[in-house]
């Protein structure tokens, strides 16, 4: 978490950005500059701590689901090579076990709590997985990542829209081809 005195760090080094590039912080557009990455950071760089199981309701169903799948939940990352956004979608499908199943709105909670850190795409796919796994011990889970890195589009390469897509399957995921197979091609329709 950034408290207050964290906050007071970012603020002092954002000044001496701003003066690195050749800015003068005190002008009027910048003087609350400073301030305002700093409530920033705070917000996009959220605790590093497992995520509360509180924060994570399950159900239990009588009748065994197949597949459950979430498409197209948007997300935004830091890349913790420049500090610049990707963000893109996330697919996630769980096969349930132990007639237990997770409340839906918890799914896109969870991948804002694991985008919440200087992240690369791949090890968040894995994160999400991993994490879910964790909390609802499903019998297999597959997160597919389709996603747009601003430091390859707006610097150094320069190639805009460029979609970046990662993969992480587990359980019977890994191990059903036909039910792999209907996964990827549910996430295309
Ligand atoms: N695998 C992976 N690479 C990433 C991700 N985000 C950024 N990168 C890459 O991280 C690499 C960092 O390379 P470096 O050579 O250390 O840094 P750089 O000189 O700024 O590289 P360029 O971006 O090529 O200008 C670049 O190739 C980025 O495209 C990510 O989520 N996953
Ligand atoms: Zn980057």
């Amino acid at each position: 978490m950034i408290d207050e005195s964290k906050q007071a760090k970012i603020r002092h080094a954002v000044r001496e950005i701003l003066e690195a590039v050749g800015e003068n912080p005190e002008r009027p557009g910048l003087v609350e500059t400073p301030d305002r990455v700093a409530r920033m950071y705070a917000e996009v760089f959220a605790t590093k701590t497992a995520a509360p199981f509180d924060n994570y309701k399950l159900f239990k169903v009588t009748d065994q689901t197949e597949m459950v799948l979430l498409k197209d939940i948007p997300f935004y990352s830091m890349c913790e090579h420049h500090l610049l956004p990707f963000f893109g979608t996330v697919q996630v499908a769980y096969v349930p076990q132990h007639h237990q199943v997770i409340g839906l709105s918890k799914i896109p909670r969870l991948i804002d709590y694991c985008s919440k850190q200087p992240n690369v795409q791949e090890r968040l796919t894995v994160t999400i997985a991993k994490e879910l796994q964790r909390i609802l011990d499903p019998a297999g889970i597959a997160v597919s990542i389709s996603a747009r890195h601003m430091c390859m589009e707006m610097r150094g390469v320069s190639k805009p829209g460029v979609q970046t897509e990662s993969s992480y399957y587990s359980g019977q995921f890994r191990e059903d081809m036909e039910l792999k197979r209907e996964f990827l091609q549910r996430i295309v329709n």
